[in-house]
């Protein structure tokens, strides 16, 4: 079957709608970062950049790192944003772009997210490293898809019970990162915990300006929150998409987290960008090995 104009859009190029990219564009090996601006501080450390597009808030480098190709693009703040990079993606090396049909040999990419978030434990100090085993998604994404055959029901219903989450919002969903990968990239200075994953920065996340929150203790709640001896361990905005539909579409996925601000403390790091820096050069040398 070919699939329509109106579902696989391409640009006059013959690029890929939102992404402005080719197939030949990408590598095996992608990571994602939030802030455009974040591509380069990545490809800084590359010895040959061979590819570099930008259309929106989706900035792309494809460039060499120790022999390794990589593609290094910027995601944007949400999941909605996430939909777009990972179906996107998958269509520049799944689907045929000229005949419009889905390939028969699949391509399994490699996607490890380089972000940041906020811990939500006491014991998680700012400006660590955080790797997601799983994330827990309040965004609602995966529930468009055909998914439930992959939830883990009894973790989404123990949360859904022990926090009286309010069934006006999403119901939650818990996913998996991929386990070679968080193997490959664990060492003894990162800290491994559940991501919960928000649909905004400031309620959301029990972020108090000037508005009112519908559930003050909503954080506390999710700081007490534990099962099986798992507990939330940190807040951010991306991680349950990526690894819902690198699940769905055969990828394999890890999200590492510089841990920006302490919730439970009240703190926020003061030398953000150097974290940041350091996340970047310890994966860069992990991904190389891949
Ligand atoms: O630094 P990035 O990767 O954007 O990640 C975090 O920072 C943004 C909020 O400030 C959200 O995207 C959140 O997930
Ligand atoms: O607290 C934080 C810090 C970074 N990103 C988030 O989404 N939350």
């Amino acid at each position: 079957m070919q699939l329509p104009q109106s579902e696989l859009i391409l640009n006059k190029d013959g690029s890929i709608y939102h992404l402005n990219l080719l197939p030949k564009e990408i590598a095996d090996t992608i990571i994602t970062v939030g802030d455009p601006e974040r591509v380069e501080s990545v490809t800084r450390f590359f010895d040959k950049i061979e590819v570099s597009k930008h259309k929106r808030e989706f900035k792309t480098q494809t460039g060499y790192y120790k022999n390794k190709r990589i593609t290094v693009i910027s995601t944007g703040i949400g999941t909605d944003n996430i939909d777009i990079v990972l179906n996107e993606l998958d269509a520049l090396v799944n689907i045929d772009l000229k005949t419009r049909q889905l390939k028969k040999e699949l391509t399994s990419l490699n996607i490890i997210r380089l972000g940041t978030s906020g811990a939500i434990q006491q014991n998680i100090p700012i400006d660590s490293i955080l790797i997601s085993k799983k994330a827990l998604g309040f965004d609602g994404l995966f529930h468009y898809y055909e998914s439930k055959h992959l939830r883990d029901l009894a973790f989404e219903n123990a949360f859904v019970e022990q926090t009286q989450w309010d069934e006006a919002k999403n119901y939650p969903y818990c996913v998996p990162g991929d386990s070679d990968l968080i193997a490959h990239f664990d060492n003894e200075n990162t800290y491994k915990g559940v991501t919960a994953t928000n649909i905004g920065f400031y309620g959301p996340q029990g972020r108090k300006l000037r508005l009112e929150l519908a559930d003050n203790a909503l954080n506390t709640k999710i700081e007490n929150f534990q099962y099986n001896s798992e507990k939330i361990t940190n807040l951010e905005m991306e991680t349950s998409g990526i690894y819902a539909l690198s699940l769905l579409l055969g990828h394999r996925a890890i999200s590492i987290n510089a841990i920006m601000a302490n919730r439970i403390n009240g703190t926020f790091s003061k030398q953000g960008s150097k974290t940041v820096e350091s996340m970047i050069i310890q994966a860069l040398d992990r991904i190389a090995l891949l």
